[in-house]
């Protein structure tokens, strides 16, 4: 920081002493200089390393973490379906680096800035007219800042495209699209949307670009005309002796570095500014996530009483207008087994959804015995929740950890984790397995490649790692199994749900679309298009000779041709 003025000052003393015919002050006025010079050229090497060194040990890792982290305390789904929320999510994403940076650049910007302002005092020192140079010098910062606005604007703006090409890319190039698109012979046509949303992107980023890279321009330009006046009043005072030669060299001196030197500091600054501005989208995380986590409380009961009663229950997925649930009303009776079936988008994932509280209804209630299930904390209620979704997850990890998950007391616990797999009827699954429970799953990571029903019976283990839910819930468990399996697995779950509604009490929720394998439910709920169209049992339906009857009739219809044939 020091360093660059001392130089300048060294310099002047050299000549002034030269001039004044004394070759020791000379000597000692050159020896400084060499030093200062020296000196600050290695200092700034070791800056440079020492800044990079703790960039990367700080690392992006900690940024990704702490979003990571503040995502998980998100409590519904609803939050990640959000676009203010996933913009700012991706461009936190690509700028943690910049993030991670930003401290270590405003202590250099601080140190930048105090050199420049030493340099400007000793130019004020020769004449205090020199001093007007500071607000021509500002004048950079202050044009490159408004620069740095309109490419953070832009970032934002553009972050829907960027999420879009990386999806579409993602598609392009993961076996799991793959076998599709070669089929379906759409690569080309998808790689060309893939372009388009790039170019998007792309071409709102290099507008901003060129506009912050004019503002800059503009800056220099205002600077360069105040310091070109100012070089001219020294040639003027040297001329009529008002200042030395030295002064002169000093002047010309700090006019090579003072580029450099405001060069650095905008650099610096912007650098700091960059990182504020990315800071923006942090401090806006969590506060949404402060504002938006449930301040609910109350526990849920240690056994259910009554069950589970939905009160005009409706529901609009955020960001579009048809309800995917409209004024649902029923009782869902402690211990029983009660399935939901419909068509295709009539709402069944919804109201499981709504049930394991991803989602809270627009209107309406849903009561857990006398309690609102609005009013239960979320994490509290999740704890007596066990469910296995239709969109199951599939996790590259170990095999016992990917079923262990399913309740973090029991992960480490292999026969807790054992009588999980017992209850997905996997035990040969794991048998097969090269490492047993230990495996790695996954190709990506050297490990080994589930089937589909195979990744589908994890999900159910996982589910079945929770030994007192109060609602067990599972959402098409055996829309990837073979006739046998899922016949099977459908009789070790109803067996399993009479035990937990011993234990808890539970509701054991299955939502199916193959109305055969839910005939033994003790409930039956017929979603149309939203509704609830009819309920009973298997025999009162049939009896009834509604909607469930008609769909039956048809499955049952397609099932007796499809065995002739
Ligand atoms: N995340 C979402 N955002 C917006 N709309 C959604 C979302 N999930 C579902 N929907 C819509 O809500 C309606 C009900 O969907 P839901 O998944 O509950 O039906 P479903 O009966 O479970 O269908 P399926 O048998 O195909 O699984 C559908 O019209 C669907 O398009």
């Amino acid at each position: 920081m020091v360093t660059t003025p001392v130089l300048a000052l060294a310099l002047r003393d050299t000549v002034d002493a030269m001039l004044r015919h004394d070759p020791r002050a000379a000597a000692v006025g050159a020896a400084v200089a060499a030093l200062s010079y020296a000196l600050g050229r290695y200092l700034g090497s070791l800056d440079y390393t020492l800044v990079g060194m703790l960039a990367d040990r700080i690392g992006t890792l900690h940024i990704r973490r702490h979003v990571e982290e503040q995502l998980a305390r998100l409590d519904g789904l609803d939050h990640l379906e959000r676009t203010d929320l996933l913009d700012r999510v991706t461009v936190l994403r690509n700028a943690s680096w910049q993030l991670n940076h930003a401290p270590w650049q405003a202590v250099a910007a601080v140190c930048d800035a105090l050199r420049l302002g030493l340099l400007l005092l000793l130019l004020a020192t020769v004449t205090p007219w020199l001093l007007l140079l500071i607000g021509f010098a500002a004048a950079p910062l202050w044009f490159d800042q408004r620069g740095q606005r309109s490419v953070f604007a832009a970032e934002t703006d553009t972050a829907e495209q960027f999420r879009l090409q990386r999806h579409l890319f993602n598609l392009a190039t993961e076996a799991a699209g793959g076998k599709e698109l070669r089929v379906s012979g759409a690569g080309p046509s998808l790689a060309r949307r893939q372009r388009h949303a790039w170019d998007l992107a792309v071409a709102g980023r290099f507008r901003a670009r060129v506009r912050a890279a004019l503002w800059t321009l503009a800056g220099w330009t205002v600077f360069t005309v105040g310091f070109t006046g100012g070089l001219l009043v020294l040639v003027d005072l040297t001329a009529r002796g008002a200042a030395t030669v030295g002064d002169l060299v000093l002047a010309v001196t700090v006019a090579v570095t003072l580029r450099n030197a405001i060069q650095e500091t905008l650099t610096a600054v912007s650098h700091t500014v960059g990182g504020r501005v990315q800071v923006e989208p942090l401090l806006w995380l969590r506060s949404y996530v402060r504002a938006t986590r449930s301040r609910a409380h109350a526990s849920p009961p240690a056994r259910l009483r009554d069950g589970i009663t939905l009160d005009g229950v409706s529901f609009t997925y955020p960001g579009t207008t048809r309800a995917a649930l409209s004024n649902v009303s029923v009782s869902l009776p402690a211990g029983s087994v009660v399935a939901i079936v419909g068509e295709y988008g009539s709402g069944k994932t919804t109201l499981v959804k709504l049930l394991t509280q991803l989602y809270r209804p627009d209107c309406g209630r849903i009561r857990v015995d006398d309690l609102d299930l609005g009013d239960l904390s979320p994490v509290a209620w999740r704890a007596r929740v066990a469910a296995a979704f239709q969109d199951f997850g599939r996790f590259h990890i170990a095999f016992g950890e990917t079923v262990g998950i399913g309740d973090l007391s029991g992960l480490s616990d292999r026969a807790r984790v054992l009588a999980a797999v017992d209850a997905a009827d996997s035990r040969t699954l794991v048998d097969r397995l090269p490492d047993g429970l230990d495996t790695q799953l996954g190709r990506q990571f050297d490990g080994v490649e589930l089937s589909e029903g195979q990744w589908q019976r994890t999900a159910l283990a996982r589910a079945s790692m929770r030994t007192d839910p109060l609602l067990f819930v599972l959402d098409e468990p055996t829309a990837s199994l073979d006739a046998p399996s899922e016949h099977h697995i459908f009789e070790r779950y109803l067996a399993r749900a009479r035990e937990l509604a011993d234990r808890t009490g539970a509701v054991t929720v299955i939502v199916s679309h193959r109305f055969s394998t839910v005939a033994g439910a003790d409930r039956i709920l017929v979603l149309h298009e939203g509704r609830l169209a009819e309920q009973g049992t298997h025999a009162e339906l049939l009896a009834a000779d509604g909607r469930y009857a008609d769909l039956y009739g048809i499955q049952a219809t397609a099932y007796d041709l499809s065995q002739k044939g």
